[in-house]
């Protein structure tokens, strides 16, 4: 009997330069970075933050990547412990290395360490948590925090009409966050208050730096997604190839998913996208 072997097909770039990207990351994978991003692309958007487990298949095709990629990455604006505990990363076995930088690059943890580093938030966040109940005392019923530590998010997806509460709430928690030396970053639902100067793509260009990587792929479906997309260009400039991968939903802000060179559904997509490239890495 003959023993049959097949590849998956690869996906296919629509630009030039995500093409030469992924192609750098096919060819010499040892010197790859791969860089995901947590909410709505390794994880479907739900309800409840706590709620938001990995996406059938994603922990086995990272625990695959994390031993066939020079670095594999999770960057995220959740806390590193929050991520560890939804993921069950610690506890995978044989899990090579994987990266997590939590809260936009404010945190820090690894498979080999296993130790979180995080800075001490900043004073403005606890003034910030002090003023939220009264700030927050008439908003629609349905409108939670989920307090970060590092960082304060107030949740809308549970009211009646999210994006009308998200309306009314944004100036004054924007000038809440401005006085107290914080910035009002939009996302899905969400409006986060949180350290200024920290964000996916000094994360990302960091990264890069201390790994030596050759080549990036990043993946990403909100706002905080974007500096990473715009990181990825700048790399290219400087003749490090890379592509960016838009995992897509109706709530995709039409920039992102405009900006990416690969588009693909949602979180099962790009599960189907890792499991390809594991594929494709001999794994
Ligand atoms: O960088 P990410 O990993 O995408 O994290 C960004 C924020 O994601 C979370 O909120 C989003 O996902 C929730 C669960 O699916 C959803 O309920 C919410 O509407 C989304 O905005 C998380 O709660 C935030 O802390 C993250 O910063």
């Amino acid at each position: 009997m003959t023993e049959s072997t097949h590849s998956l097909s690869a996906p296919a770039p629509r630009t030039p330069a995500g093409g030469a990207g992924l192609a750098a990351l096919l060819t010499a994978p040892d010197r790859a970075l791969i860089a995901l991003d947590y909410d709505g692309t390794l994880s479907p958007i739900v309800a409840r933050p706590s709620d938001a487990v990995p996406a059938p298949g994603a922990l086995e095709a990272l625990r695959g990547l994390s031993r066939r990629v020079g670095t594999l990455a999770i960057i995220t604006g959740r806390p590193v412990d929050a991520l560890l505990e939804l993921t069950g990363a610690e506890k995978l076995p044989d899990l090579g290395e994987l990266i997590i930088l939590g809260q936009y690059g404010l945190q820090r943890w690894d498979s080999r360490s296993r130790e979180i580093t995080s800075p001490d938030p900043l004073p403005g966040v606890a003034a910030v948590r002090a003023a939220l109940p009264d700030l927050l005392r008439d908003a629609p019923p349905g409108t939670v925090v989920e307090d970060k530590h590092q960082a304060l998010v107030v949740h809308v997806r549970r009211a009646a009409d999210p994006d009308a509460a998200l309306g009314a709430l944004a100036p004054a928690l924007t000038t809440l966050a401005e006085e107290h030396g914080l910035e009002a970053a939009p996302g899905k639902k969400v409006l986060e208050l949180r350290p200024p100067g920290h964000d996916k793509g000094g994360a990302l260009r960091e990264l890069v730096a201390a790994r030596g990587a050759r080549s990036v792929l990043v993946a990403g479906d909100d706002y905080g997604d974007l500096p990473a997309f715009t990181a990825v260009d700048e790399l290219r400039a400087a003749g490090i190839p890379g592509i960016t991968v838009c995992s897509d939903s109706p709530e995709v802000p039409d920039v992102l998913r405009e900006a990416a060179d690969l588009v693909v559904p949602g979180p099962t997509g790009m599960v189907t996208l890792l499991e390809v490239l594991l594929d494709r890495l001999g794994g």
